[in-house]
């Protein structure tokens, strides 16, 4: 067989699992529970409800670990930190990993404050099945895990990339195939947002058009993409629930530019378009594999 028919034939298995994972989202309404920041928490509960799952959000360590029970996978989000966070995350995650529990990691504004950092350290002990964030994020966590050194040039960022997604693709790379090693499934994903997004398990790498540049003019594109990725992981392997999540949101933002005015009735349009674009469309994406 030819390297393009086996290509072809990569995309189109791909395209299966991604159409699976939509239809069974909807079909089965999965929860995903979610340790989130305040600021886009409402967007997050929102965007799982409009993609078919349901919502859960919790703070306390017991709350979490009690309901990870009955929750096909778990958010994390440390974009707003309070002081007991710093036993909060880390305790929530060695549960996880105990249970075997899968989970989603966002490391919003990575880098920034030592709390954030020693929580974000604190995981390479019990790492997530998923980590998600933009291109800024995961070199910096690669970065804290050792995985990676940087060069001079790369700086902290604050919740906004200062990275393009394409100087990411060696760290997300190194990422993936240590949360693949690390987890009981023995398969992670790492999803890095931006204009083009990227999604890779560690081998190969998938390219993602699209979306709207209007998503970065409502707060909480990156986290409620973070969350629906999570109830995509309650049905599916990491690298597809990253796939599904991301392509969704690409076929989404552009619907909704089509029919909105300004960052208001973009965010309504928006959800109604989560809750509107067919498996078929989703599937259908453009992906482009390395
Ligand atoms: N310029 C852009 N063009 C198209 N889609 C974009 C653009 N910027 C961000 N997005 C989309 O917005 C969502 C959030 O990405 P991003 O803004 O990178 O996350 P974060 O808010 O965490 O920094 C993703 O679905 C991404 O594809
Ligand atoms: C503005 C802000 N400040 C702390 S968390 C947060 C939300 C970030 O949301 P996103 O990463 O989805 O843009
Ligand atoms: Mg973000």
């Amino acid at each position: 067989m030819s390297d393009v028919s086996r290509t072809a034939d990569a995309i189109d298995d791909v395209r299966g699992r991604i159409r699976r994972a939509v239809e069974t989202v909807r079909d089965t309404t999965p929860m995903a529970q979610s340790f989130t920041n305040f600021v886009t928490i409402n967007l997050v509960a929102n965007a799982q409800l409009a993609a078919g799952g349901t919502a859960a959000m919790s703070f306390l360590p017991d709350d979490v670990i009690d309901t990870a029970a009955m929750s096909g996978a778990d958010y994390v989000n440390v974009g707003t930190l309070l002081p007991f966070y710093k036993d909060a995350l880390p305790k929530i995650a060695r549960a996880f990993r105990k249970s075997g529990h899968k989970w989603v990691l966002d490391p919003v504004a990575a880098g920034i404050g030592a709390t954030r950092t020693e929580i974000l350290r604190a995981f390479r002990a019990a790492p997530p099945t998923v980590v998600r964030g933009n291109a800024s994020e995961i070199i910096a966590l690669a970065s804290m895990w050792g995985l990676f050194s940087p060069d001079a040039a790369t700086r902290p960022a604050g919740v906004e990339s200062v990275d393009e997604v394409d100087s990411s693709v060696g760290p997300a790379k190194l990422l993936a195939r240590f949360l693949a090693a690390s987890a009981p499934q023995g398969e992670a994903a790492v999803a890095v947002s931006g204009a083009v997004d990227l999604v890779t398990d560690g081998h190969a790498v998938y390219r993602l058009p699209g979306g709207s540049a209007m998503m970065s003019k409502i707060t909480g594109a990156g986290c409620s993409l973070g969350g629906v990725t999570a109830t995509y992981l309650a049905v599916a392997d990491p690298l597809t629930a990253a796939l599904a999540a991301t392509a969704l949101y690409n076929r989404a933002g552009e619907a909704a530019e089509a029919v909105s005015h300004g960052p208001g009735s973009f965010q309504v349009a928006f959800l109604d378009a989560l809750w509107n674009t067919t498996a078929d469309e989703v599937a259908a994406s453009e992906i482009l594999i390395d």
